[in-house]
């Protein structure tokens, strides 16, 4: 008897079913090797990887005794077809985290199938899934995620069988077929009644492998908890032995070996948790790459990120668990799994000394269910989303889950930093930018950084700056302001502030601008110097060169920012020493969804009266018929539900843009419409022009004699789901009806353009930004209008809405119609001109009729537009046609390709107006 009472106890057990200690002795020693002496995996279900160990090095003899020579042969040709079959998963894992490759077999590595047949949809998806951890899925037989209930019901079946008869079998067994045939394909390796067939059925179950039918039952099947020694599966966990002393293999064991898991000695894996617990463990929704952090890159399975959300998830861990640490020190996802095990239905949150922040959930509902299958993170987010918007009336169409989760880690961040409010008070304000604090700060009219405005009692820690482009903190605000055409808007940082800014409702800063009217006046904030010139040192002209960013520097926008969260009022200041001139707090009054605020930094001037209005609206003449009964079933989707955007065929609403929804799934124009709309703009003669025989619009400048018509481009349509569609109004084809939904801002331009509007968020490309609303006049309204105003130039730029015209036949002059927004109009009015190269475009959109001599006409953007960028559009303007009644403005677009130059003109077709 050996002396190690762990040997002696494994033979022992081994003995009681019928094992001899010759037969155990090298197996269990190839064991240790394999399991680097860790007996905890040799003892777990009572020695069932050892006894599963010894049947299948039998097995193996067994084969190699009785095998006729064509048998051999096919072996080879088994082989082979094992070569060609997608590699293991754990394999298959690591080789995507070494090639950087997406192998479809990540996904396959919990299929049942096998082989050719393998097969998954949502290969690509889940290879990108950030944080899916491919390596603690695929640790051990694995728990198919796509298994069916009958399978999983089979799998006692298997592994009892497997034990030579010698282990009672399952009740569940009996719910299966006695035998399975060739037609199904877990059949043979499912059930096996006696010994005597095992080595029949393994024969035959590889050659439906081979043929691709064979799913590899035995190395993916769940095994239950209790299962003891006698429902032992394959021996599919060993180690591949070859080289193994004291183990011969014959060619058909390695052959079953090469579809065993090779299971490094530093990644221990637990038989007993169900290995789709694994992926639900370590989604999350934004990967970092942030060495050190806490918040980890699952799907590269950073050592850290495993320890820590380990550790996070561990308890109450029992002291006496015996799971080895892998080689590095660190605890692998097996552990992570186990803990998991205790912790689920919980949410973990843990935050790292960086100041990051991570978030898990747990979820036991899944657990021991059979047809529980592994959704794509997209997939789960989605349908998050859609029940906050549905059950939870999230009144915003962009809110994301994955927004959700920054807002908790922030908060977070801010619960677990307010002891610490008091030191961050007296931070010196040349301490290292930390994102962690993420704070707000202001810049005072000397430029330097004020840091003292945080009155408010227990509130979150002080704001701090983001350093400007060019390092020095301390600079002068002219400094920050000619960096800045260099930086764009501050990565990623500034924008978290401004969200910052946007979310606290009530934070620091409340108050701190003089409210006129008010009683109680707190401290005025100070503000960023005007860009006038009047103050200090600052200059025009160096504010006028921040270029592409817009014209007011970052800092100071996040100051602007803020305090447009903060101020219930708008305050407008006459003396130009003051740094905001004016401000207004939200110049929609409250008739978006979102507030648009007003601010002027550059000069004394008061916004231009007029009056915000969110939809469109009638001045007199104009005809418009949104009667239901003009929406034909080709113009409604009424059969639809929910999304029409998540349809397989899309529905009628689809006609209007070539049978295809205009948006993705995001929200954004499609490319192939976007492309074209730019196009249009910019090469208007290469797209096609429709002439009227008698022209409205020349009609209504006069007429007596009425001019030739100068063409129309013919403008492809966006069509939304309306009242009349099934869908709901989160369909994601109702993009534009939903309103203006980014962070946008009028404010004055520094070049001489007068106000315009900005982003204060980055904006992808092809992202509705909003639309142009105004009166709608028939042209002859807007003629008569516009000859009578004293000075034109002034006018808002109007808008024709002529898209279709040659759809139309001939217009009657009510039906011929544009927007004006002078006095009547939304944020659209301060849109400025900007040739050929804009960051916006228009695109017609039906929505309540499919006259098309009535559409909405909406601003999409021409690229990713960075935040604080200035969002431009090309009114598409004649500068050399002097009859135009609308007199044409000098350009200050700042485009190398102005047509306003001074230099040979470069003349156009006027579009519209
Ligand atoms: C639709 S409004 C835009 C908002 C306007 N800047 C304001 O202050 O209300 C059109 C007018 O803005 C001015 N504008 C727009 N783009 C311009 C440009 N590129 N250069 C100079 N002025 C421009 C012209 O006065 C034009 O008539």
């Amino acid at each position: 008897m050996p002396t190690n009472p762990r040997v002696a106890k494994a033979f022992r057990t081994m003995k009681d079913i019928g094992i001899s200690e010759e037969k155990v002795k090298p197996v269990l020693k190839s064991l240790l090797k394999l399991y680097d002496k860790n007996w905890a995996l040799i003892e777990e279900e009572n020695y069932r990887a050892l006894a599963d160990a010894i049947f299948e090095k039998e097995e193996a003899e067994a084969a190699e005794s009785k095998k006729p020579e064509n048998i051999e042969q096919e072996e080879v040709l088994e082989e082979e077809a094992v070569d060609e079959e997608p590699e293991r998963p754990l394999k298959r894992s690591r080789l995507r985290h070494q090639e950087g490759q997406a192998s479809s077999s990540a996904n396959n590595s919990s299929s049942v199938s096998a082989g050719a047949s393998f097969k998954m949809p949502k290969v690509e998806e889940e290879a990108e899934l950030p944080g899916t951890n491919f390596q603690g899925r695929s640790q051990g037989p694995q728990l198919n995620n796509r298994t069916s209930a009958a399978e999983s019901l089979s799998v006692p079946c298997l592994t009892y069988a497997r034990n030579k008869g010698k282990q009672p079998v399952s009740p569940k067994a009996s719910m299966l077929p006695e035998k399975s045939g060739p037609s199904q394909p877990a059949g043979p390796e499912r059930y096996q009644p006696n010994s005597d067939d095992r080595v029949e059925n393994d024969t035959n179950s590889r050659r439906n492998h081979r043929k691709g039918k064979e799913p590899q039952t035995a190395q993916i099947m769940p095994r239950e908890k209790s299962l003891v020694l006698g429902n032992a599966s394959h021996a599919s966990n060993l180690k591949e032995p070859q080289g193994e002393p004291g183990i011969e293999l014959s060619p058909k064991q390695k052959m079953l070996d090469t579809h065993a898991f090779v299971k490094p000695k530093d990644e221990p894996y637990d038989l007993d948790s169900p290995q789709f617990e694994v992926p639900i463990a370590v989604i999350h929704p934004e990967p970092s790459n942030n060495k050190g952090s806490s918040s980890g890159n699952a799907s590269r399975r950073e050592p850290e990120t495993s320890e820590t959300l380990a550790a996070g998830l561990r308890g109450g861990r029992e002291a006496d668990e015996d799971i080895p640490t892998s080689s590095n020190g660190l605890e692998t996802s097996h552990e992570l799994v186990k803990v998991q095990n205790r912790c689920y239905s919980n949410i973990h949150i843990a935050s790292s000394t960086f100041g990051e922040v991570k978030v898990s959930i747990g979820c036991d509902s899944a657990l021991g269910r059979s047809d529980f299958h592994l959704p794509s993170l997209e997939a789960v987010l989605k349908l998050v989303e859609a029940k906050c918007l549905k059950s939870y009336k999230v009144p915003d169409p962009n809110f994301s889950v994955t927004k959700l989760m920054k807002d908790m880690c922030e908060c977070f961040l801010e619960l677990g930093s307010q002891y610490n409010h008091e030191l961050q008070e007296t931070r010196n304000v040349d301490a290292e930018n930390d994102i962690g604090y993420r704070s707000i700060a202001l810049v005072s009219s000397n430029g330097s950084i004020n840091s003292e405005l945080d009155s408010g009692e227990a509130q979150p820690e002080k704001p701090q700056l983001p350093p400007p482009c060019n390092g020095h903190t301390n600079g002068t605000k002219a400094d920050q302001t000619t960096s800045e055409g260099n930086c764009g808007s501050a990565p990623g940082i500034n924008q978290n502030i401004l969200e910052h800014a946007t979310s606290q409702s009530s934070g620091p800063l409340s108050g701190c601008i003089e409210l006129a009217g008010m009683e109680a006046q707190p401290e005025k904030p100070q503000l960023p110097p005007p860009c006038n010139g009047h103050n200090n040192s600052t200059s025009t002209d160096q504010i006028a060169s921040a270029g592409n960013c817009g014209s007011a520097p970052e800092i100071d926008q996040n100051v602007l920012e803020h305090v447009t969260s903060q101020s219930p009022v708008a305050v407008c200041e006459s003396t130009p020493d003051e740094a905001v001139s004016c401000f207004v707090e939200d110049i929609t009054k409250g008739q978006e969804k979102v507030m648009i605020s007003l601010v002027n930094q550059v000069n004394s001037k008061s916004p231009p009266p007029f009056h915000y209005i969110a939809q469109n609206v009638v001045f007199q003449n104009a005809y418009l018929n949104f009667s239901l009964a003009r929406i034909g079933d080709n113009n409604s989707c009424s059969t639809c539900c929910d999304d029409c955007l998540s349809l397989s065929t899309p529905c009628a609403c689809a006609y209007e843009s070539g049978g295809d929804f205009a948006y993705t799934k995001e929200g954004l124009v499609k490319e192939e419409l976007l492309k074209e709309s730019i196009s249009m703009n910019r090469d208007p003669k290469k797209h096609c022009q429709f002439f009227c025989k008698e022209c409205p619009l020349e009609r209504s400048k006069n007429e007596d004699i009425i001019e030739p018509c100068k063409g129309h481009l013919v403008r492809n349509f966006i069509k939304e789901c309306w009242w009349k569609c099934g869908c709901n109004k989160q369909c994601g084809n109702r993009v534009v009806q939903r309103g203006i939904s980014r962070k946008l801002q009028v404010f004055m331009t520094p070049e001489g353009k007068g106000w315009g509007l900005r982003t204060l968020e980055d904006l992808p490309r092809g992202a509705f930004v909003c639309e142009y609303v105004g009166e709608v006049l028939t042209n002859a309204e807007l003629f008569s209008r516009v000859s009578q105003s004293p000075n034109s130039e002034e006018h808002s730029y109007p808008v024709l809405l002529d898209a279709d015209w040659g759809s139309e036949g001939v217009l009657k002059d009510e039906e011929a119609l544009c927007l004006d927004a002078t006095f009547f109009g939304n944020v659209a009015r301060f849109i400025n001109h900007r040739c050929f190269d804009s960051n916006m475009v228009e695109i017609p959109v039906e929505i309540e009729t499919p006259d098309h001599h009535y559409y909405h006409l909406a601003f999409f953007t021409t690229r990713k537009v960075k935040a604080l960028e200035e969002l431009t559009w090309d009114y598409g303007i004649d500068f050399d046609d002097h009859e135009h009644p609308v007199k044409a403005f000098r350009c200050q677009c700042g485009s190398k390709f102005c047509r306003n130059m001074k230099r040979p003109r470069r003349s156009r077709a006027r579009r519209g107006w």
